[in-house]
């Protein structure tokens, strides 16, 4: 009894202790935010999780609140001021990323998922060309032979006045293009009759349990060392990661085990990755297979979800889908025949739509920290000490009002104005920019020409409210728990 309550009595003091630390002595105990938030993290726990993703929101509210720059945990601060985004995220000086967020992804040793800047750029370099405009322009005939295997699943539900979920009809061919180009091998979700439902659910849930692995990290073995039986019981779509994780460490080995002859390009991201002259321990199966699981999960959700959305403000608003129809129409005049990039790439319109369908669709919606490990970054009046986790966030940036007046609304012709282009930040910027930036950009090139030139479309009881608009962050963005997607019927 005497043991316990020395126990406790000494957790209690070390408790008060890390406390006092936190709120009067850390380095970042002068930044202005709430002080619950700088005593625990417990209070971004209660809006992440128990909240179901609300912090964003949160923090939104803190600026108005504190200024432009708040501390919004016990280590971190978070700046809303679209001129500081290139600084923070630099191009040219060592940006670290912060392990306590990157964890959440069970990753570490993915390009993405990998903290200490130089680690990182020696991860990336080898996919560097893979990824590249010029490897992605040679994709081109497997870009538009998905498209049309998309437009001929379509073409089934044509004139039936059944509608077709989009995000999960856009993911099957995002997963289909990006596990063709990195692994060699589609997944061939077009060839699925009800378009893979699960597989945005697996997405889904990965981005859902995130918040909760982030602050307990030891679930993680905890997780992998379960029967799936009991995985499946407790968590569905945890199995349904485990799953997806197993199917391309299989495809991996198999790689591993029968090394193939190589064409101009390497024939698979592991292929690439194989052939470089990283060292060995930076070839082995685990890390691959977390590289790969990365790509495929960060090709394929994100794409599709830009694509939905896009779809759903070119729909809702009558005038701009008329200036977007008539400009393909002229550039296209079969409306059968397949879509060239070349000319697709130049058309201002559709050009705008996509700046427009990126900012209202925010990329990745979460903040992203980066950590200036030896540099001691300023932001106006504010001097943040070498290794502080900074974050700032695409839906504040994209929802500036000085620079995106009516920022809500869809303004394509917003973006004759290039000078725009600086503030809109769905693939973010610098060294940890988006590594599929061109993938990406050909795909909702491509798809939109096409689907839009061919069809015919309708909004099928779709609420903007309820079935678009952003209100849980899980990383990636997600509307109201009561949405239906977004639901198009086709004629
Ligand atoms: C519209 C579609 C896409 C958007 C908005 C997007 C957005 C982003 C963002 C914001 C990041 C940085 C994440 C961070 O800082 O933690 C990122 C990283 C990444 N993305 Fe994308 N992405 C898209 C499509 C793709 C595609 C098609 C691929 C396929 C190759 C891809 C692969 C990756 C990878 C591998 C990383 C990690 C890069 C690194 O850390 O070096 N993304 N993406």
């Amino acid at each position: 009894m005497a043991l316990v309550a020395l126990v406790a009595g000494a957790a209690l003091i070390y408790y008060m202790g890390v406390l006092v630390y936190r709120l009067y002595f850390s380095p970042i105990a002068k930044f202005p935010g709430p002080r619950l938030a700088a005593a625990t993290l417990w209070y971004e726990f209660y809006y992440d999780v128990v909240q179901t993703g609300q912090y964003t929101f949160k923090i939104q509210q803190l600026h108005k609140e504190y200024g432009p720059i708040v501390r919004i945990s016990p280590f971190e601060l978070h700046i809303d001021d679209p001129e500081y985004y290139e600084v923070l995220y630099s191009r040219s000086s060592p940006r670290d990323k912060y392990e306590f967020f990157t964890q959440q992804f069970g990753n570490p040793l993915s390009g993405f998922g990998t903290v200490p800047h130089a680690l990182h750029r020696l991860r990336r370099q080898p996919l560097n060309e893979f990824f590249s405009k010029a490897s992605i322009s040679k994709l081109e005939p497997v870009l538009t032979t998905m498209t049309e295997k998309l437009c001929s699943r379509i073409d089934q539900y044509k004139g039936t006045g059944e509608p077709l979920s989009m995000r999960h009809v856009y993911m099957c061919l995002t997963t289909d293009v990006i596990t063709l180009y990195s692994m060699n091998r589609s997944w061939n979700h077009l060839d699925s009759y009800d378009f893979s439902p699960m597989w945005c659910k697996t997405i889904k849930a990965t981005a859902e349990a995130g918040p909760m692995l982030k602050q307990f990290p030891w679930l993680f073995p905890i997780i992998n060392s379960m029967p799936d039986w009991m995985l499946g019981a407790l968590n569905p779509g945890m199995l349904l990661l485990l799953t997806f994780q197993r199917d391309i460490a299989r495809q991996i080995q198999n790689i591993m085990d029968n090394p193939e002859e190589e064409g101009e390009l390497p024939r698979t991201i592991f292929h690439a990755l194989l052939k470089s002259n990283l060292p060995v321990e930076e070839k082995s199966l685990k890390r691959l297979w977390q590289e790969g699981q990365i790509v495929v999960g960060a090709g394929a959700d994100t794409t599709a979800s830009v694509l939905s959305v896009t779809t759903f403000h070119i729909l809702d608003n009558p005038d701009k889908l008329q200036k977007l129809k008539d400009e393909l129409e002229n550039a296209f005049p079969d409306r059968y025949a397949p879509v060239t990039l070349a000319v697709a790439e130049q058309l201002p319109y559709l050009t705008n739509i996509i700046l427009e369908g990126l900012r209202l669709s925010y990329g990745i919606s979460s903040r992203l920290q980066r950590v200036a490990p030896n540099e001691t970054l300023q932001f106006h009046e504010w001097t943040i000490p070498p290794g502080t986790p900074v974050g700032m966030t695409s839906v504040m940036m994209h929802h500036n009002e000085d620079i995106f007046p009516d920022s809500y609304s869809f303004i394509p012709e917003r973006w004759v104005d290039k000078s725009l282009q600086k503030y809109l930040v769905p693939f973010t910027k610098g060294s940890r920019q988006c590594i599929g930036i061109n993938l990406a950009r050909a795909e909702l090139c491509l798809v939109l020409a096409t689907v839009f030139r061919r069809y015919d479309m309708e909004l099928f009881d779709t609420v903007r409210n309820r079935d678009v608009d952003l209100a849980h962050e899980m990383f990636l963005p997600q509307p109201s728990q009561q949405s239906k997607g977004v639901r198009v019927m086709f004629s």
